[in-house]
């Protein structure tokens, strides 16, 4: 039987969760008996080709440690950063340091604050590696998208122009890069002064061929008030999914 090819998950954990408006950072609000990150370390770790998780954390983050997840041997804990740039760098050079012979692994990059991930998204984008420079969970856009202007009259936001929304698609996460390649591409633009608001941002300056694969609109980064009650609806169903295609998969793994 040919061995099933594992890889590390950096999630990125590290955030305040401003726009939650919640006086609890909205990786540990909670959605049924778990919080939400609990939900996104279960949906990893119960996927067979997900060997360990790295979280990266907020330096006065003091939740974390309370969790039952905490204690499990495949989640490493790293420090983050003042941007979700930083803190994933901090995730990826923790996973070079721990394996230095990952230099040429690839690595997923999963915003913990995206609990309704799917096993059968995750294996769309595992089996991305090696057919592109790196794989990106997106949707297409499905409104009509306008760029909005600030007016002058009253401080609300006016119509500038309809963009052409044919190929534009809603980037999400996990996305998948080699390690290497990823931490050299986020520090170079990084000296470069570059903004990046996810993984892809960084490669797309190394003329790399990032390929997008069509995931779910139901993999809401959870950002805004109304988005958790979204969010249990979903869980409500993904779970079962994920249970079942963890079974189909035989799957080795049980949620932690
Ligand atoms: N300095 C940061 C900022 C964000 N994140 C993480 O990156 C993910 C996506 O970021 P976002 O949705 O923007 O989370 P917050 O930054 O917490 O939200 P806000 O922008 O509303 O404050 C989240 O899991 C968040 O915890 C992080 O690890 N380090
Ligand atoms: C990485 C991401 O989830 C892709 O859509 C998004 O860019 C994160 O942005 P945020 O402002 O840090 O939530």
């Amino acid at each position: 039987m040919t061995a099933v090819k594992t890889y590390v998950a950096v999630v990125p954990a590290a955030g305040i969760g401003s726009r939650m408006q919640s006086t609890v950072a909205k990786q540990y609000l909670t959605i049924g008996n778990k919080t939400v990150i609990e939900h996104t370390l279960d949906a990893l770790l119960s996927h067979p080709q997900i060997q360990s998780v790295v979280v990266v954390l907020h330096p006065q983050d003091s939740t974390f440690a309370s969790l039952r997840v905490a204690d499990s041997p495949l989640v490493d804990v790293v420090i983050g950063g003042t941007e979700r740039v930083d803190s994933v760098l901090s995730g990826l050079q923790h996973c070079l340091r721990k394996v230095p012979s990952s230099l040429h692994s690839w690595v997923l990059v999963h915003d913990a604050a995206r609990p309704c991930v799917t096993h059968s998204e995750l294996n769309d984008l595992l089996s991305c590696e090696n057919t592109c420079d790196g794989a990106i969970l997106a949707v297409p856009v499905s409104d009509t998208i306008k760029r909005a202007t600030q007016s002058e009259k009253i401080a609300t936001f006016e119509i500038a122009e309809t963009v052409d929304r044919a190929q534009l698609w809603q980037a999400q996460t996990p996305q998948f890069f080699p390690l290497q390649k990823l931490i050299a591409a986020i520090q170079l633009a990084q000296d470069s002064g570059i903004k990046m608001t996810d993984e892809a941002s960084a490669m797309e300056h190394t003329n790399a061929s990032i390929q997008l694969i069509e995931g779910r609109s139901t993999n809401i980064k959870i950002t805004r008030p109304s988005d958790l009650a979204l969010a249990a609806f979903y869980l409500s169903n993904n779970i079962s999914s994920n249970m079942n295609e963890n079974s189909k998969q035989g799957g080795n793994r049980c949620s932690v």
